[in-house]
């Protein structure tokens, strides 16, 4: 599995994903958007629904990855542990594999109940542009090394607001989606239609929910 806020979802987290797949010949890949990211809380995040669909759309084409809503209606802050324990209530005689980047395996020990997370799968870190790749020294977590692709969702959302394209950088399914809602526009927060609420009236509900 592959969690992440995804706001947006980009081509590095595909690349990702399709390289730990095919080095570890996983049947499946599960992208978990978050429900609420607790260590994103001072920054204005999209609704769970607007990431969820656009990890739905990103990653429809690919028959081994699925999306699973577990973070997304788990009510509160989205701890791994949780998602972990749920998937694993899913899939009871699968071997779980965590894919993660490396700036958030940089980050794993300050997540809630680290010394039992690893019990319940195997880490996988890859790299990323910018981070340097450390597995601890643990024999539970690998680590592999993916083609560098200098994306991050951050700069995703600064291209759109400056007004400056993602095509190519997020699939193109995505680039329609954040236009269709209106997301990341500098104007953010006012006059944005949620899941469901473009038509027959612009409704202006607020997009931007803050994760606390
Ligand atoms: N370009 C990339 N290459 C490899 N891994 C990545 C890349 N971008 C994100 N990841 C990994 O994907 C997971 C989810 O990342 P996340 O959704 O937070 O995206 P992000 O680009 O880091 O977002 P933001 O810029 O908003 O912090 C994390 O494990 C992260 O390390
Ligand atoms: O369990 C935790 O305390 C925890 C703290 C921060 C991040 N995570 C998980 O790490 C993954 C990447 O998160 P993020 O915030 O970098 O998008 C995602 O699955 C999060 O739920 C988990």
């Amino acid at each position: 599995m592959m969690g992440g806020t995804f706001d947006p979802i980009h081509h590095g987290h595909l690349v990702a994903a399709s390289e730990v797949a095919a080095k570890f010949d996983l049947d499946e890949v599960v992208f978990v958007p978050t429900g609420q990211p607790w260590q994103k809380s001072s920054k204005q995040v999209s609704k769970p629904e607007h990431r969820y669909l656009m990890t739905v759309i990103a990653t429809a084409s690919n028959p081994r990855f699925t999306v699973s809503r577990v973070d997304v209606d788990r009510p509160g802050p989205t701890y791994t542990i949780d998602t972990l324990r749920d998937l694993r209530a899913q899939r009871p005689d699968a071997d779980l594999f965590f894919i993660t980047g490396a700036d958030a395996l940089a980050q794993i020990l300050s997540w809630k109940d680290v010394d039992e997370l690893w019990s319940l799968a195997h880490f996988v870190g890859v790299t990323r542009p910018g981070h340097e790749l450390d597995g601890m020294g643990r024999e539970d977590v690998s680590l592999l090394e993916v083609p560098a692709m200098a994306i991050s969702s951050t700069d995703c959302r600064t291209r759109v607001g400056a007004g400056n394209p993602v095509w190519y950088l997020v699939p193109d399914g995505v680039v329609q989606y954040i236009a269709k809602y209106g997301l990341y526009a500098a104007h953010s927060g006012t006059a944005q239609p949620g899941v469901g609420e473009l038509a027959p009236a612009l409704s202006g509900s607020d997009d931007q929910a803050r994760t606390e």
